[in-house]
């Protein structure tokens, strides 16, 4: 078994970000013990707390920090000072986008699935959403998020530019994903109204034919909305620009259970990051209701990012553990929830020990006092 060492630069960022980063670090740290593996954490400033310290949503050293780390795990950013004040110069979100842009993370991929334990805590139907499982390629540094913006007193403006270069780079990342799994590629955009969809089309109506084993469809991204929801098994791979990526993921969390489940990758050239697609939920900042799956499950990706297949097959089963025993956080089960740091112990002790099926009444509360 190959041992490795690797530097990880966590960004905790703001509201439930910090938290949901502990149990993450917790169960990775798990994950080192277990497998023999060196992983050391060090924590950088990002976001409202690193205005509010320094000025800046990135700091200079942060960004340096992460060109030369193995791997970043993000929280979330965003603080509702901001939020709430429109005329803001400085704003958190400034500092994510600032990130992914630097690092150069162009595909953003967000895995939905539907887990059989939680089947009912959806509020979908079951037989509508038993067995989906999708992964969104979101495009990420480009789009209206990263076009010229403007505005006066009377009129604001943002532009949506993309290029060939910018489309073809994660067509390409899309269909070698779609080849890996059911072989099904579906792109969403508008191209009956805008241009830069039209532009989309083109470039992954050419890719296409080197592809021959995947399928291609496209919708618009008004039906896809409505077909995520109606029917969301039809889909494997969903390649998508970036805004209609960062909506249809939120929405598509609704088919897993929670938000606070789904995780993602932003890859590159540079270094690659790892982030829960949920916000910083500031309603919820040190109450210990947030759900650190999301987080946790990022860190099965940067896992498996490092080569480290079984390791973040660990993670996964214990992931399912906590499901399939209701270890889960009040969103998910209102009956009697556990604490942030309760589902985040329980998974790492599951990690430690691998206990692969259901464990005993007993495991769980060893689980839930040992690790903290
Ligand atoms: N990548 C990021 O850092 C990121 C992503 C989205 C939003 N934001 C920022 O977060 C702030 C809040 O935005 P928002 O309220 O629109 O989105 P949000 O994702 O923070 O929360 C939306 C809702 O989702 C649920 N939720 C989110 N995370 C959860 C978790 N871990 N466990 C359980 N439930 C969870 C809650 O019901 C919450 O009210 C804003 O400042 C926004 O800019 C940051
Ligand atoms: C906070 C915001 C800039 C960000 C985005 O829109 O990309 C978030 O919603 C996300 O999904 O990571
Ligand atoms: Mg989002």
């Amino acid at each position: 078994m190959d041992i490795l060492n690797k530097k990880i630069i966590v960004l905790p960022g703001d509201g439930i970000g910090p938290e949901v980063c502990e149990e993450a670090i917790k169960v990775l740290e798990a994950v080192a013990d277990r497998f023999g593996h060196r992983f050391t954490f060090e924590k950088h400033l990002m976001g409202a707390c690193a205005i509010d310290s320094t000025g800046s949503p990135l700091p200079e050293e942060t960004l340096e920090a992460c060109y030369y780390a193995d791997a970043v795990l993000l929280g979330a950013i965003g603080d509702p000072k901001y939020d709430n004040n429109p005329a803001a110069k400085v704003r958190p979100e400034q500092g994510l986008l600032q990130l992914r842009k630097s690092l150069g993370l162009y595909a953003n991929i967000r895995p939905v699935t539907a887990y059989d334990v939680l089947l009912d805590h959806s509020p979908l139907k079951n037989d509508r959403i038993a067995g989906a499982d999708m992964l969104i390629f979101r495009e990420l540094t480009g789009g209206i998020y990263f076009g010229e913006k403007g505005r006066t007193a009377a009129e604001a403006y943002d532009h949506c530019t993309y290029n060939r270069e910018e489309i073809t780079r994660i067509a390409h990342l899309a269909f070698q994903a779609a080849g890996n799994r059911r072989n099904k590629l579906t792109l969403v955009d508008k191209a009956n109204v805008l241009e830069t969809s039209r532009l989309w089309r083109e470039v992954v109506q050419g890719i296409a034919p080197e592809y021959p084993s995947v399928a291609v469809d496209y919708l618009f991204v008004d039906n896809a909305a409505m077909q995520l929801i109606l029917n969301p098994r039809q889909f494997d791979v969903m390649l998508t620009e970036n805004m209609f990526g960062d909506i249809l993921s939120d929405e598509a969390s609704v088919i897993a259970g929670s938000l606070g489940l789904l995780p993602s990758a932003s890859v590159g050239n540079i270094v690659s990051l790892f982030e829960p697609i949920h916000g910083s939920y500031p309603q919820a900042k040190g109450k210990g209701i947030a759900n650190p799956i999301a987080a946790i499950l990022s860190g099965a990706m940067m896992l498996e990012h490092f080569g480290l297949q079984a390791e973040a097959d660990a993670v996964k089963e214990a992931v399912q553990n906590a499901l399939r025993n209701e270890v889960l956080t009040p969103e998910l089960n209102a009956v009697s929830p556990y604490t942030t740091e309760q589902v985040g112990s329980f998974i790492a002790y599951c990690v430690l020990e691998g206990v692969g099926s259901v464990p005993q009444k007993e495991n769980i509360e060893v689980g839930l006092s040992t690790i903290i």
